[in-house]
C-alpha cells in the first residue's frame, strides 16, 4: 500500500515537473519568438561582422526575413530592430528617460576620439546646455540670424570651380558649404584650408562607426589638426563678436563647466559630423540624381531661374537677400520637393537608444517587449520606400512632394512615414539650416554653371549615377566620386 502511494506520489510529482517544464519552455519559446531572433553561433560578437561589413545589406536581409522587427546580438547588444511607421515613430516619441541616445552620442564620441575617459561629464554639458543652444538659434524663427553671409560665402567658393574641364563633384558641391556653415559654428578664427583635412577624416567615418580597426594613417593626422583647429577657434571666440556667432556661445558654456577646450573639442568635431555628414550626403545625390535624369534637372533649373527673377529681380539680390524664410516660398516648391524625396530615398537607419528601463514597444495591434539594457535601431528605410505609403517607393520622383497647396519646406511629409530629420525629442537640431543650405547652393549651382557628367569610360547610353556604398551607415555614401564638367552660364 506504502510502495502504491509512494508511486502514485512519484508520478505526480514527475507529471507536475513535466507540465512545469512544458510551460515555462512554451513561456520562453513565446517571449523569444517576439521579436524572433536573428541566429548567430558566435556568443558576445553574435552578427556583428556581418553587420561591420555591410550594415545596409545586412538588416534588407533580415528584415526580408524575419519580418518589421527583429532581434539582433551586436557585439555585446542586444538589438531590437523596428522598422514600421509606428514602432519607430513610437520609439522616437517615448519618454527620454525610458529611452535614452546616450549610447549613440557615445558611438559619435568613439569614432571622432577612440579615448571616452571624459565622455559622461562632456555628454550631460552638451545635451543639457550646448544642445538647447542649437535648438534656439536654429529654429525656425531664429534661423535667418546666424545665415547673413552664407549665400555669399557659397557664392565666392563656387566662383573657383568655373570653366574646370573635370571637377569632383563632390568637391564642387560640399566645399562651398563646409566652408560657409563650418564659419558660423567656429566663428572668426575658422580656416577654410582646415576643408582637406575634413575630408580625409570624413571618407573614413562609415568604418570608424562601426569600429573596424584600421583606418588610414593620414585620416588619423587629418582628424589632429582638426582638433587643434577646433580648440583654437573656441579658445578665441568671444560672445559679444557678431562674427563669433555659435562658436561664441560655444566656448562660454564649456569655459562655465571648466572643461578644458582640448577635451571638449572632439565633442565639437562630434557635432560637426552630425552638421556635414548627412547634408554632404544628401547633396551628392540630389545632384547625381537631377543628372541621370535630364527632364528633371531642366525643370528643376527652370523653376530656380524664374524663381530668382520673380522673387529677387536677379542673382545679386539673391546672394545679397537669400534667408531661411525667404527660400520657403512657393516659388521653389519643386526644388523643395527634389530635396525631400533625395533625404526619404537615401536614408538607411537613423539613430539608436538604450532602454534604462522595461517597457512594451507599441506596434500595430500588438507590443515589442524591452527589456532594461536592450538597443532599439531604428530603421526607417522599408517604411520610407513602401509603395503603400510612396508608389514607385524606390524610386526618385521629383515632383512626389509638391503640395496642391505650399504650406511650407517640411509639411509636405507630415502623415507619411518620414523620418529623414528623426522626430521627438532628438529630432535634428540642424532641419531647418540644412534645407537652407541645400537650396542656396542648387539654386547657385545650377544658375551659374552648366553641368555636364564626364563619364570615366565611354558609356553608349545615358549616364547613371555610382552604387551606395555598401558601409553606408546613417545615409547613404556613394561608392566613388563622380566628375563634371562646369561651363559658366553667366559672367562672373
Ligand atoms: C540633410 C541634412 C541632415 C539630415 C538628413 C539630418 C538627420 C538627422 C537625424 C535623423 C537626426 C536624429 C537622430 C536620432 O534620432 O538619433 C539628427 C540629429 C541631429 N542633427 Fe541632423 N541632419 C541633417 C543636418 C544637420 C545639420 C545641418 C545640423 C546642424 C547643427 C544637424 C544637427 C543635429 C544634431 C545636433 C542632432 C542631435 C539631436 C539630439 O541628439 O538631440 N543636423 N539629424
Amino acid at each position: 500500500m506504502t510502495s502504491y502511494a509512494l508511486t502514485v506520489a512519484q508520478i505526480s510529482t514527475v507529471i507536475v515537473g513535466l507540465g512545469f517544464v512544458f510551460i515555462t519552455r512554451v513561456m520562453a519559446k513565446k517571449e523569444s519568438a517576439h521579436p524572433p531572433k536573428v541566429p548567430s553561433l558566435l556568443p558576445w560578437f553574435g552578427s556583428a561582422f556581418d553587420f561591420a561589413s555591410g550594415p545596409s545589406k545586412f538588416l534588407a536581409l533580415c528584415h526580408a526575413q524575419f519580418g518589421p522587427v527583429f532581434k539582433v546580438l551586436l557585439g555585446g547588444r542586444n538589438m531590437i530592430v523596428v522598422t514600421t511607421a509606428e514602432s519607430i515613430h513610437n520609439a522616437l516619441f517615448t519618454d527620454y528617460r525610458v529611452l535614452t541616445n546616450r549610447a549613440e552620442h557615445y558611438d559619435h564620441f568613439h569614432a571622432v576620439c577612440g579615448d571616452t575617459s571624459l565622455y559622461p561629464a562632456i555628454f550631460d554639458t552638451f545635451s543639457h546646455k550646448l544642445f538647447p543652444i542649437l535648438d534656439r538659434r536654429l529654429s525656425k524663427r531664429a534661423v535667418d540670424g546666424v545665415t547673413t553671409d552664407f549665400a555669399e560665402t557659397v557664392f565666392q567658393r563656387l566662383k573657383l570651380f568655373s570653366g574646370e574641364e573635370r571637377v569632383s563633384l563632390r568637391r564642387s558641391l560640399t566645399e562651398p558649404v563646409y566652408v560657409a556653415v563650418t564659419a558660423i559654428f567656429l566663428g572668426s578664427k575658422f580656416s577654410p584650408d582646415s576643408y582637406n583635412d575634413w575630408l580625409a577624416f570624413w571618407v573614413t567615418l562609415p568604418i570608424r562607426l562601426v569600429r573596424r580597426p584600421f583606418w588610414s594613417f593620414p585620416s588619423t593626422r587629418a582628424r589632429g589638426r582638426l582638433l587643434q583647429h577646433i580648440t583654437t577657434c573656441l579658445q578665441a571666440a568671444n560672445p559679444d563678436n557678431d562674427d563669433d556667432k555659435l562658436a561664441g556661445d560655444f566656448s562660454k558654456v564649456i569655459r562655465e563647466n571648466n572643461i578644458p577646450f582640448e577635451a571638449a573639442s572632439p565633442a565639437v568635431l562630434a557635432v560637426m559630423l552630425a552638421l556635414h555628414t548627412n547634408l554632404f550626403n544628401n547633396l551628392f545625390w540630389l545632384f547625381s540624381w537631377l543628372m541621370a535624369d535630364p527632364r528633371a534637372f531642366s525643370s528643376v533649373r527652370s523653376e530656380i531661374d524664374k524663381g530668382i527673377r520673380e522673387e529677387f529681380g536677379n542673382l545679386q539680390t539673391f546672394i545679397a537677400e537669400a534667408s531661411p524664410r525667404r527660400l520657403d516660398s512657393p516659388a521653389f516648391a519643386l526644388l523643395n520637393s527634389a530635396i525631400l524625396e533625395t533625404t526619404r530615398l537615401t536614408t538607411l537607419q537613423n539613430g539608436v537608444r538604450l532602454a534604462e528601463s522595461d517597457f512594451q514597444l507599441k506596434d500595430g495591434e500588438g507590443t515589442v517587449p524591452v527589456r532594461k539594457g536592450e538597443y532599439i535601431l531604428l530603421y526607417p528605410r522599408p517604411a520610407q520606400q513602401n509603395g503603400a505609403s510612396y508608389p514607385d517607393g524606390h524610386k526618385f520622383v521629383l515632383e512626389r512632394f509638391v503640395q496642391s497647396q505650399y504650406q511650407g519646406d517640411l509639411t509636405p511629409t507630415s502623415g507619411k512615414p518620414y523620418f529623414a530629420f528623426g522626430a521627438g525629442k532628438h529630432v535634428c537640431k540642424g532641419r531647418f539650416l540644412a534645407m537652407f543650405e541645400i537650396k542656396v547652393l542648387t539654386i547657385l549651382y545650377l544658375s551659374l554653371f552648366d553641368v555636364t557628367p564626364v563619364p570615366l569610360e565611354p558609356q553608349s547610353s545615358g549616364w547613371e549615377p555610382p552604387q551606395p556604398s555598401p558601409q553606408s551607415i546613417g545615409t547613404m555614401h556613394p561608392t566613388q566620386d563622380v566628375f563634371v564638367k562646369l561651363r559658366p552660364r553667366v559672367t562672373l
